[in-house]
């Protein structure tokens, strides 16, 4: 090539380079306008959908308090008999609590079945009256298989007497029945039962993860016992409570001043002590004790006040009972988990949390369950590693950023508080209920007033324990909160059942 020519083109080439590095550059900066502009736009999105969620999940004290007005009054009803109650409040034909070491006479070897929503737990007590009152226990816990929870009666109840059948077999020469006496079992059901007495009650429906054709409306200790003989085991049910009912005896078996127990479990429910002359429903004639346990099924509470975000509605509208146990929706162990995986699958598809592709296993419902929700919540690590590897290892998404972090742990907590806050507002209702909820206006002392609690939820999820807690504190004010205490009856409803066994027990008359 000439030099002239090849000048030229290198001048050519070089003008032609230069350009191409403007427009790179140009192409560069327009592209990063346009990723900056999307970024921008995505978190625009994902701001706009956390602050709905904060708005419609909010629990501003003066709605707790219209809250716990509005379950008194539904408790009214419910004691009336009125048959648009929103609460059950159900007789439970315990009138006279085992009162522990004072009193309780309870002796002898008796056994304990609760069927809880998730779990399945067999017990045997010995007890050995005044002096060594539970002299020995021992229990096993299962965890019900989920196909039990749809199938059939007959399956389920078959199960559990052959779990029971096998832990009587175990029973060793420490624990020792009287000759010629019949086992006796307390029997916990965590479900709405009509009592007809102490020892038979008929299943009003299902709730939680069951759903099973055919046994509504049964007698749920009579389908125990046919299943109990078909194992060939000689047992006899003395007791039929449901776990709060249990759970509130064996609270007021180590404490007397409890006055209520509350489940939160997979479920969540509440049992307290009414006066037998507050309860226009009963017509039997007056316990001597005065008092009738109420099992108040408060889980099927619903108000226009409660409140409820669109996850809420189509959670529940695509539950196994639609329409019913919404106050349990908003609260319980079975739901947590759910509620803030819908709101993360909202993110993911609206606001691309999770990338351009939403998480296929964000899709499953259940798949976020509220002991991972804990485990999410509870992570203090300035990375939040262990909630990064949860949404790895649950929703199969690696390599989050921290700010992807830091808003799961943020949903994980508007639900978690509202659920806590909701809980202290129904407990703080009952406490209204029976006037203990304030400083007596005569001047006397306020009485010590004792609430049991029980639950894998309560007890395990610190962060919503602690926030229940400080909740009914600031429900209460300084004053009457200072007489109150909210303590964890650990496995209280199994001790419980065994002791209404005991004191219900066919040979009680010969102690
Ligand atoms: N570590 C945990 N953190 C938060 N919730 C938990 C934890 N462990 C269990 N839970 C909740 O407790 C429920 C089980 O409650 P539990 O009282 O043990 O059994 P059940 O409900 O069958 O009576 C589970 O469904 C779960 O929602
Ligand atoms: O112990 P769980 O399984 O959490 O049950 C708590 C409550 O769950 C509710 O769904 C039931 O209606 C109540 O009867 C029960 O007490």
């Amino acid at each position: 090539m000439g030099k002239a020519a090849a000048v030229g083109t290198a001048v050519v080439v070089c003008a032609a380079v230069g350009t191409a590095v403007v427009l790179g550059r140009r192409r560069r900066r327009r592209d990063a306008e346009l990723l900056g502009a999307a970024e921008a736009e995505r978190k625009k999105k994902v701001a706009a959908v956390i602050e709905d969620v904060e708005r419609t999940l909010a629990t501003p004290t003066a709605l707790l308090r219209g809250i716990s007005d509005a379950l008194v009054l539904e408790m009214e009803r419910g004691l009336r008999g009125d048959m648009h109650s929103q609460l059950k409040m159900l007789i439970s034909y315990v009138d006279n609590l085992p009162t522990g070491p004072s009193v309780g006479d309870e002796h002898g070897l008796f056994y304990a079945l609760d069927l809880g929503g998730t779990n399945f737990r067999v017990l045997r007590v010995q007890l050995g009256g005044r002096e060594k009152r539970v002299a020995k226990q021992q229990y096993q816990e299962v965890s019900i298989p989920p196909h039990l929870m749809v199938g059939t009666s007959l399956e389920l109840f078959d199960f559990i007497a052959a779990v029971l059948a096998k832990f009587v077999e175990t029973e060793g020469d420490e624990f020792h029945l009287p000759m010629g006496r019949q086992r006796e079992l307390g029997f916990t059901f965590s479900f709405p039962v009509n009592q007809l007495s102490i020892s038979s009650g008929t299943l009003i429906k299902w709730t939680k993860g069951f759903s099973i054709n055919g046994t509504v409306g049964e007698d749920v200790v009579a389908e125990l016992s046919k299943a109990m003989e078909r194992q060939g085991l000689d047992m006899k049910v003395t007791a039929l409570v449901n776990d709060t009912v249990g759970t509130l005896a064996g609270g007021r078996y180590m404490d007397n001043d409890v006055v209520a127990a509350v489940i939160l479990g997979t479920g969540t429910n509440a049992a307290y002590v009414e006066h037998a002359n507050a309860i226009p429903k009963w017509t039997g004639l007056l316990p001597k004790s005065g008092n009738m346990v109420i099992n108040t099924e408060w889980g099927s509470f619903k108000s226009d006040k409660l409140p409820l975000s669109e996850y809420d509605k189509a959670l529940d509208f695509e539950s196994l009972n639609p329409g019913e146990q919404i106050y349990e929706k908003l609260i319980s162990g079975m739901y947590l988990g759910e509620i803030v995986r819908r709101i993360l699958l909202k993110l993911a598809h609206d606001a691309a949390l999770f990338g351009d592709v939403v998480p296929a296993k964000l899709e499953l419902p259940f798949v976020l369950r509220t002991p991972d929700m804990s485990a999410m919540h509870h992570d203090a690590s300035h990375d939040l590693k262990i909630l990064g590897s949860k949404l790895k290892d649950i929703v199969g998404v690696a390599d989050t950023s921290l700010e992807v972090r830091y808003i799961t742990r943020h949903i994980c907590d508007i639900v978690a508080e509202r659920g806590a806050r909701l809980a202290a507002a129904g407990i703080y209702g009952i406490l209204k209920k029976l006037g203990r909820d304030k400083v007596p206006t005569d001047g006397s002392p306020m009485q010590r007033t004792v609430v049991a609690l029980d639950g894998g939820l309560y007890e395990h999820y610190k962060k919503f324990s602690s926030c229940l807690e400080a909740t009914l504190s600031d429900l209460l004010g300084d004053e009457a909160s200072s007489s109150l205490v909210a303590k964890l009856a650990n496995d209280g409803s199994g001790i419980g059942a065994a002791l209404l066994a005991a004191s219900h027990s066919q040979y009680a008359d010969i102690y």
